[in-house]
């Protein structure tokens, strides 16, 4: 019996068919590869080409994309840095989750305070087996974001329309420990299936592509 955060009196129960079990089903181990960025920097784009690359390739994963899902299980949450935290801490949650059920978790999210992802971190720690995270930090420089401005957010925010939006009145802190950066090269901006193989060779080297 024990007490965590507001519950009290409460149990674990164990199930008899675990994560390893289902890692053999699956063929592949459960992970999350989380990704951040500034808005417009590419999460979604590599999010949806990492899935489509893993999908081709018989591997079962999932994309937990913060904009979708502050249409649903976020919907409460605003853009405070409070709610962002709780935004983060709720998806690092239902990421473990989802390793756990064997699947590679694809989290696109901006995620911009350092705490935050360091508390996710905490939560999938690297030497426990039974969950691991990878960091992927889009780096893409501002002017290239807010040139792409597909929804026009920069637009808005720049006019005083948005406020506190990332990059421009609300901070977006780099990692300094993330496993993957992704950068330009020459001015040039991987293209999202070259984005993708970096991951994909990360995933392999790691052998989360394989029953452990
Ligand atoms: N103030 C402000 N700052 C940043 N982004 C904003 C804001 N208001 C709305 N949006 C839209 O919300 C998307 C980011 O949601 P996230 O859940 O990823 O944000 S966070 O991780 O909690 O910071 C983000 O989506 P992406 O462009 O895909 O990053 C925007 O479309
Ligand atoms: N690797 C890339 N090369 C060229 N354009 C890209 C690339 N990745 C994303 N884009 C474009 O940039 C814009 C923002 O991408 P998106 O995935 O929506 O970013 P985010 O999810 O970080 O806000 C979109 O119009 C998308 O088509």
């Amino acid at each position: 019996m024990s007490t965590v955060g507001n519950s009290t009196n409460i149990f674990w129960h164990e199930c008899p068919v675990g994560k390893v079990d289902r890692q053999k089903l699956l063929n592949q181990q459960g992970c999350v590869v989380w990704i951040t960025g500034l808005s417009g920097s590419g999460k979604s784009t590599l999010a949806c080409s990492l899935g489509r690359t893993l999908h081709s390739r018989g591997k079962l994963s999932y994309v937990l994309d913060g904009d979708n899902l502050r249409h649903g299980l976020n919907k409460n949450l605003g853009f405070s840095p409070e709610d962002r935290t709780e935004n983060i801490r709720r998806v690092g949650e239902v990421a473990k989750l989802f390793a756990d059920a064997g699947l590679i978790c694809i989290a696109s999210l901006i995620s911009p305070y350092c705490k935050d992802r360091d508390a996710c971190r905490a939560l999938l720690p690297e030497n426990f087996f039974e969950a691991r995270l990878c960091y992927v930090f889009l780096n893409m420089p501002l002017e290239l974001c807010e040139e792409r401005d597909p929804k026009g957010l920069y637009k808005l925010a720049r006019a005083g329309k948005i406020k506190g939006f990332t990059g421009i009145d609300d901070p977006y802190e780099p990692p300094s420990n993330c496993e993957i950066e992704i950068t330009q090269k020459d001015g040039i901006c991987p293209t999202p299936n070259e984005m993708a193989g970096q991951v994909v060779s990360y995933l392999e080297d790691k052998g989360y592509l394989e029953a452990q």
